[in-house]
């Protein structure tokens, strides 16, 4: 039977040509082919079917993540497939477990802590997954607060080994993926105790598991933590605990390129120095900055073409009904999460760049723009991720009725992405770690110290802090430089506004606690502001294809002109712009929805999701929705039979009740 395509006529509206928007989205050419060949060759494999996720129990999701996982690695052997190759083969296989754990941050711990002999020996094994590794970091009773990890790592100079042992209940390993059921060492963090000084938090390099029959090893208690959020979701990941009974391992596996004890247990700081760690962060952080983008397009995708699909009233004598996707309200809810869904992307971008230009520069021994670095990709791991988990969430709502069943494929993927928001940093506190940085470099305003890098903007404080915005008429809100001159007095203004109330306390500690949501409130203001100023870099440069570079600009603005819409508050209470320039700025937003309107279907379609990897019926490319969401629901074991499995037991009885009262 020949497919019909229900979005044909969407799809001949657009004004730009999607396979130039493609390249763009993907970075390159090459990466477009790559990750457009990966994501193929999966959805071809029935190994990696995903459909039947909801209704396995747990037993059978870890199983079947299991019987992925080394399909998966058969696959990258034998084709064989690149580094980068292998990477997308894994994200598009679109299933959490152990895998992510050891190569994003089993392997990366060793790169950046471990010592040339310790790589050697470890990496040579991991790499060929002769071991399985995860990081176990998090304990019961302490996560963000690292310092207040409990587990002991004692230097025993008789033995020449460590006692890696856990003391209290607290001190529990709790949550490392892949550590419940799957792994066989660990990076595990602990306290270093030598000659009976506590040196701080450490990482050590320990076996689990029995590489011949997988029992754990004498002296270790270890499990999976139990059900996660969500319904299949993140439940294919064995997250686990784990307690030390005075485990020894040999000295040699503490990691030793920050520091070491030696043969006598004297413990040596190495020359190479610790903000080293930064740089393995802004590594680990970028990413999940790529990712945040991949699961807003996502969401953004499904909700974009069901919205064009479903039709509710309008109808005028009987006429066809009118598109959800036209109404104005759907528009200003959907059309700016497909716009930060592009904004995350490029802001991603700029990351990959900042963490080789970081990476460079650490060989060099230059560590001077370290900080910022670090700031910037703590704070921008923070508000995308937020944004990103929000907006899975509208995109179920904007789906409607329909987006809550689990084949629109929104509920699973806003499970299995929430936690970002909460693994590698909780985001109020990675926040809290950019108003630090910023109340930094504001005390140091006027000292002749020029701020760098995305702080930059703070050096012309002078007239960022005076100036009023010279919008005069809506389209004015298209010019860049006035947009990016908003976005910066605002996050300036803030940001001293903030120090001036700091300083009214004589303990500036204790007047931190008291401002805590302010500065929040002032660091996302910050990270805002990179993001659209990074857009703006993105469309200010060369873009190729006919078309694409007038639908990025629509976006760019989008996106910037709703976070004003939606962050009034702060530019009015700041002075930055008034509320008639507010209000032109709303003018121009209703305008750019117009613009855009003809182009959505097109702008989703340059993600180039398969409709396996976005797992959902209400995403699907042909649009063909009605029909396969019957197909799903009859395939539901609860449809398996006419009458259910407990009938006679108890609908039966409840329904008769009143023969058997008749009876008495
Ligand atoms: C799905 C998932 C996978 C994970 N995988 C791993 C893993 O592989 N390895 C590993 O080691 N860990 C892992 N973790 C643990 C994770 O890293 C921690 O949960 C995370 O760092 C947050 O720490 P916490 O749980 O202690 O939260 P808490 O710090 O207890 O947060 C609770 C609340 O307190 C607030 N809060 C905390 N401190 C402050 C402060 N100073 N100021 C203001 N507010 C504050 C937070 O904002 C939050 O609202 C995982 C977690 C999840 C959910």
């Amino acid at each position: 039977m020949e497919e019909h395509d229900h979005l044909a006529h969407e799809r001949n509206k657009a004004e730009f040509e999607v396979n130039d928007m493609k390249i763009v989205w993907a970075g390159s050419r090459q990466a477009f082919e790559v990750s457009n060949r990966m994501s193929r060759l999966v959805a071809s494999d029935p190994v990696f079917e995903k459909s039947n996720r909801a209704v396995m129990t747990r037993k059978e999701l870890f199983k079947n993540t299991l019987r992925k996982s080394v399909h998966a690695w058969k696959l990258i052997n034998e084709l064989p497939l690149s580094d980068e190759e292998s990477l997308m083969l894994r994200s598009f296989m679109d299933q959490p477990g152990f895998m992510d754990l050891h190569w994003r941050m089993f392997v990366p711990a060793i790169k950046g802590q471990g010592t040339e002999e310790q790589k050697q020996k470890w990496l040579s094994l991991a790499n060929k997954m002769q071991i399985i590794g995860c990081y176990a970091q998090t304990e019961l009773g302490h996560g963000s607060n690292v310092q207040g990890l409990e587990t002991t790592a004692t230097f025993d100079p008789q033995t020449d080994q460590f006692i890696m042992h856990s003391p209290t209940q607290t001190s529990s390993k709790w949550w490392p993926g892949g550590l419940g059921k799957v792994s066989t060492h660990a990076v595990v963090y602990a306290r270093l105790i030598t000659n009976g000084k506590d040196h701080g938090v450490h990482g050590f390099i320990v076996q689990l598991r029995n590489l011949d029959d997988h029992s754990p090893l004498p002296g270790i208690t270890i499990g999976d933590i139990g059900v996660k959020f969500g319904n299949g979701a993140y439940n294919s990941m064995d997250n686990g605990f784990l307690m030390f009974d005075k485990f020894c391992i040999p000295r040699d596996q503490m990691l030793m390129r920050l520091a070491k004890v030696t043969r006598e247990g004297k413990y040596v700081p190495s020359d190479v120095p610790r903000q080293l760690m930064y740089g393995t962060m802004v590594s680990v952080r970028q990413t999940i900055v790529s990712n945040a983008s991949i699961a807003m397009a996502r969401a953004v995708c499904i909700a974009t073409r069901y919205s064009a699909v479903r039709r509710q009233f309008g109808s005028q004598n009987g006429g066809i009904e009118t598109q959800v996707i036209d109404y104005k309200t759907q528009q200003n809810r959907l059309f700016p999460l497909l716009a930060s869904a592009y904004a995350f992307r490029f802001v991603g971008e700029w990351l990959k760049w900042l963490y080789t230009d970081v990476t460079q520069r650490l060989e060099a021994s230059d560590f001077a723009t370290l900080p910022e670095a670090h700031a910037c990709t703590a704070g921008l791991k923070s508000m995308t991720t937020s944004a990103t988990s929000d907006g899975i969430e509208e995109c179920r709502k904007l789906c409607g009725g329909h987006g809550y069943l689990w084949c629109s494929g929104l509920p699973e993927l806003f499970a299995v992405y929430v936690p970002a928001c909460t693994y590698e940093g909780d985001n109020v506190v990675l926040q809290l770690q950019v108003a630090r940085f910023l109340m930094k470099i504001v005390s140091q305003l006027g000292s002749g110290k020029a701020p760098a890098g995305t702080t930059a903007y703070m050096g012309r404080a002078k007239h960022l802090l005076q100036c009023h915005s010279s919008i005069r008429k809506a389209e004015d809100w298209l010019n860049p430089a006035m947009v990016l001159e908003a976005f910066e007095a605002r996050a300036l203004r803030m940001a001293v506004s903030c120090a001036n109330n700091l300083s009214k306390f004589e303990n500036q500690e204790q007047g931190f606690s008291e401002l805590l949501a302010d500065l929040v409130e002032a660091a996302i203001a910050h990270c805002q502001l990179i993001v659209v100023s990074k857009f703006i870099d993105k469309i200010n440069g060369e873009i190729k294809g006919k078309g694409v570079k007038n639908q990025l600009k629509n976006l760019c603005y989008i996106y910037a002109l709703h976070l004003i819409h939606k962050h009034l508050g702060d530019f009015l209470s700041t002075n930055t712009i008034t509320s008639e320039q507010a209000s032109l700025a709303s003018q121009q937003l209703r305008s750019l929805y117009s613009q855009l309107r003809p182009n959505a279907i097109a702008l989703v379609d340059a993600f180039d999701y398969t409709d396996h990897y976005l797992g959902s019926v209400l995403g699907r490319y042909d649009g063909n929705v009605y029909p396969k969401l019957f197909e799903e629901a009859l395939k539901d074991p609860l449809n398996d039979s006419v009458v259910p499995d407990g009938y006679h037991e108890y609908i039966r009885p409840l329904i008769k009740q009143h023969l058997r009262s008749a009876r008495l």
